[in-house]
C-alpha cells in the first residue's frame, strides 16, 4: 500500500474543528477497482457538527467513491470509518446517515410528500409518525405541497422531501450528490435555508457541486480531491484567493491591442486573452465580444492538481 505524502496545501483548517464534535471520519481510504490505477489512495476526511462541507474534483477524482466508502455502499481496500465515534456498521448507517444521490431519495412519484414520509417513516420505525411527519414538512416548508403527489412537483420540491426525510429518522450526516442542479432561484435559496438549518441543528452536511455561488454561500468549507487525496482545503474564498486568483476574459476587438495576449485576428477584428482585472488597458478599443474565460471552480481544481503534481 503506497503511503500518503503531505501536501502542503491546506488553506486552512475547519473552524468546528476542536469545537465540535467529530460525526464522520475517514481515515486512510484506499479504493481500487482492478485493473485500473488506484481512485482514492489515502483520504482522510472528518465532517464535524454543525458544518457544511463542500466535496469537489475534476471528473473522476473520486467523490461518488468516497461518498460509497463513507456510507458503505462500498468497502475500503484498506483504511476505515468511523460513525460517531464507532466503527461505521450498517445499523449506524441506516440510524445516523442520509444519503441523496442525485440530489434525492428514492420516492415514490404516485404518492404525496407525507405518504412517502410516513411509508418511509413506518420500515425506519420512526415513533409518532404521524405528528413527526407534520412538523418535518413545515421544518423544510413544504406544509402547502404536503398532500400533492410528487408527479406534479418541482425537482427542488422533492430534493426538500428528501431532506425532510433526513429529519425524521434523525440524521446526523446528510450526504448530497449535487444538491443544486437544475433548480430554479427560489428553490436553490430554500435548499440553501434547509441544508443550513440542518447543519445548524448539530449535524453535518458533505455535497458535491459545480456551482460556485450555491458552493459559496452554503459551504463553511470545501475539501479538493486530486490525485487519489484530499489536495486542499479551505473554505472556497480563501482556495479561490491562492488557486486562481484571477479571472481571464477573451475579447474581440475594433483594433490592434496593445495589451493581452493575441490569439486571433480576422477581418480587421482581433481576439485577445487577459485578465478581467487588465481590461482597463484595453484603452479606448471597442470591444465587440466578451467571454468570461474557463469557470473560476474549474481554474481552481486545475491549478489544484498542477500543484499537487509538483509538489508529489
Ligand atoms: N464500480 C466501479 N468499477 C470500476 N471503476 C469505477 C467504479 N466506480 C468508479 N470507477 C472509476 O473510478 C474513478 C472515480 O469515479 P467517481 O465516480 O468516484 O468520480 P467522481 O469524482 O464522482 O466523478 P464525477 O464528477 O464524474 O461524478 C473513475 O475513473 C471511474 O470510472
Amino acid at each position: 500500500m503506497e503511503r500518503r505524502k503531505s501536501l502542503p496545501l491546506q488553506a486552512s483548517e475547519s473552524a468546528f474543528k476542536g469545537i465540535s464534535e467529530p460525526l464522520i471520519a475517514a481515515s486512510e481510504l484506499h479504493k481500487s477497482f482492478p485493473p485500473r490505477k488506484a481512485v482514492l489512495k489515502g483520504v482522510d476526511l472528518t465532517l464535524y457538527a454543525g458544518e457544511v462541507v463542500g466535496l469537489l474534483g475534476l471528473n473522476g477524482a473520486g467523490k461518488t467513491t468516497l461518498i460509497k466508502l463513507l456510507t458503505g455502499l462500498l468497502e475500503p481496500d484498506a483504511g476505515s470509518v468511523t460513525l460517531l465515534g464507532r466503527a461505521r456498521d450498517r445499523q449506524g448507517v441506516r440510524r445516523h446517515v442520509a444519503l441523496m444521490k442525485e440530489g434525492q431519495p428514492t420516492l415514490f412519484e404516485f404518492m404525496t410528500p407525507r405518504q412517502n414520509l410516513r411509508y418511509y417513516g413506518g420500515l425506519l420505525g420512526v415513533r409518532d409518525l404521524a405528528a413527526g411527519v407534520a412538523r418535518v414538512l413545515a421544518e423544510v416548508e413544504l406544509t402547502e405541497v404536503a398532500d400533492t403527489p410528487l408527479l406534479y412537483l418541482s425537482n427542488g420540491t422533492k430534493r426538500r422531501v428528501g431532506l425532510a426525510l433526513a429529519y425524521l429518522k434523525g440524521a446526523r450526516v446528510l450526504l448530497l450528490d449535487e444538491p443544486s442542479a437544475g433548480l430554479d432561484i427560489r428553490s436553490t435559496a430554500l435548499m440553501k435555508g434547509a441544508l443550513k438549518a440542518f447543519a445548524a441543528a448539530g449535524n453535518a452536511v458533505l455535497l458535491t457541486g459545480h456551482e460556485m455561488g450555491f458552493l459559496e454561500s452554503v459551504c463553511d468549507r470545501v475539501v479538493v480531491l486530486h490525485g487519489g487525496r484530499v489536495a486542499a482545503e479551505g473554505t472556497l474564498r480563501a482556495l479561490l484567493q491562492r488557486f486562481a486568483p484571477e479571472q481571464w476574459v477573451e475579447v474581440w476587438l475594433e483594433g490592434r491591442p496593445g495589451a493581452g495576449e493575441l490569439l486571433e485576428e480576422q477581418g480587421g477584428l482581433f481576439r485577445v486573452r487577459l485578465p478581467l482585472a487588465e481590461l482597463g488597458a484595453l484603452g479606448a478599443l471597442r470591444v465587440r465580444q466578451l467571454r468570461l474565460e474557463t469557470p473560476a471552480l474549474e481554474a481552481l481544481l486545475r491549478e489544484v492538481g498542477d500543484v499537487a503534481r509538483r509538489v508529489a
